[in-house]
């Protein structure tokens, strides 16, 4: 497919996801079921149109006064590409399968406006509901943090200390370029090539031998701050598909017990064979029976007797938009209401394992107060004998990182905001608890 062709299958393709409020990654496969000729490469460069066009959907609108498809594509090529009008009008030449040529308005608009006088959730390209939201944790600086995550996002490894050091790591992956992660002693990072695709690191000899793990910098930085101990007994209350769990297993050097549980056996089912390829000995997976909370109290010998109990809740995600840029514009109200709800019947149903002195890590991949902030200073009102360990202490976990990471992280009384515009990680709240001796 010629660079032209692209551009009007992205148009095509947006069409189809705005028109019927599909996934993109679904609308994508099914244009390549019905386009057989597409090789990989042309995929690859169409996938990243439409994620690119989706990134900056609102200010596209903005700078082109209309928000058509065609409009969304061609304000992004701009915004996101860096092209000017006379590149864009050179790639919409009205040739067999181009983009009809560009209208003098779109001209004007390419060649003319600018975001200057745009409102913040423009700026921002974030949906305009959320506003208020994100000026309560941000202020002036919600479209900067906006903006920072609608750009592309690097691949973040995590090197498995129960399989090898960084530099044994490092040296298997070489061919890939990775670079060290900032915060996070065992993050390496891997940039995208230049349709923002990462490698195929799944198929990587140091992936199938458990050496490396795909995890964000900010998710590895929250199993850090957790301060597992070597020998603890700790609870992964939401384990999910493992990320955290295998973290906590490594930063504990495969000592003392860690139980993970989901009350969803689907998104468990894959930690079983990711326990394994990491190498991890000191995981017991506690699998739901029944319906989750209302079945059998799997946990019940667990009751007082954790010295962490980790909850990485169920959230909104609006931290990881840079990874799911068409989440952002699907989200709604009756979505970040929900997941409140989750939100404190889980920390009420986690209080009950952890023992005097005990810990209680409460995550959030989300940036709302609402989800953060809000939900520990409810939890601390209910629970009298929780106090909140001060970011400024539970930054030791990482040594002198710590000190830099505490400065350049949002930092509240309840925890700390890890965002890509201050960390270059995706959006993390980690807050940790401790209950009274
Ligand atoms: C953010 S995800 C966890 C991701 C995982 N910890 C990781 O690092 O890969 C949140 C998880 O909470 C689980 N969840 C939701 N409600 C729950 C509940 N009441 N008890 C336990 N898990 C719950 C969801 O099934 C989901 O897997």
């Amino acid at each position: 497919m010629t660079p032209t062709a692209r551009i009007s299958a992205a148009i095509e393709v947006v069409a189809s996801i705005l028109a019927d409020r599909r996934p993109a990654a679904e609308v994508l496969t099914e244009w390549g079921r019905g386009h057989r000729f597409a090789g990989s490469g042309d995929r690859a460069a169409l996938s990243s149109l439409v994620y690119d066009t989706l990134r900056r959907r609102a200010s596209s609108a903005w700078l082109m006064a209309e928000e058509t498809p065609r409009a969304l594509v061609l304000g992004m090529l701009k915004l996101g590409r860096g092209l000017d009008a006379q590149a864009i009008g050179q790639l919409c030449d009205g040739s067999r399968f181009a983009p009809a040529p560009l209208s003098d308005a779109e001209a004007a608009r390419l060649g003319n406006a600018t975001l200057e006088d745009a409102p913040a959730h423009v700026r921002g390209d974030y949906p305009e509901w959320l506003d208020a939201s994100l000026a309560a944790v941000f202020g002036e600086g919600r479209a900067q943090e906006g903006a920072a995550l609608a750009d592309r996002a690097p691949l973040d490894l995590r090197v498995n200390t129960l399989k090898a050091d960084v530099a044994k790591a490092m040296q298997q992956l070489d061919h890939l370029a990775p670079i060290h992660g900032v915060w996070s002693p065992l993050a390496l990072r891997i940039a995208p090539n230049a349709d923002g695709k990462a490698p195929p690191l799944t198929s990587e000899p140091a992936y199938l031998k458990g050496m490396v793990e795909i995890q964000d910098e900010g998710s590895q930085l929250a199993a850090i701050l957790s301060a597992p101990a070597r020998g603890a007994q700790v609870l992964d209350l939401c384990a999910g598909g493992g990320g955290k769990t295998l973290a906590l297993a490594a930063l504990m050097d495969n000592a003392g017990q860690l139980y993970a549980y989901d009350d969803d056996l689907r998104r468990l089912a894959p930690i079983h064979e990711r326990i394994q390829r990491a190498g991890a000995h000191n995981v017991q997976v506690r699998s739901p029976k029944g319906k989750g909370r209302a079945g059998v109290d799997v946990l019940e010998d667990l009751t007082g007797r954790m010295d962490l109990v980790l909850i990485d809740a169920p959230c909104t995600g609006t931290g990881t938009w840079r990874r799911n840029p068409d989440a952002k514009w699907r989200m709604r109200p009756g979505a970040l209401a929900e997941r409140m709800k989750d939100q404190a019947e889980i920390l009420e149903a986690a209080e009950r394992f952890v023992k005097p002195g005990g810990r209680l890590a409460y995550i959030t991949c989300s940036l709302l107060d609402e989800e953060n902030v809000g939900q520990v200073r409810a939890f601390l009102d209910r629970h009298a004998d929780f106090h909140v360990i001060p970011p400024v202490d539970v930054v030791l976990a990482l040594g002198e990182r710590g000190i830099a990471l505490r400065e350049a992280a949002l930092e509240r009384p309840e925890g700390l905001l890890l965002t890509p515009l201050r960390t270059g990680t995706d959006g993390f709240f980690v807050s940790i608890m401790v209950r009274d001796a």
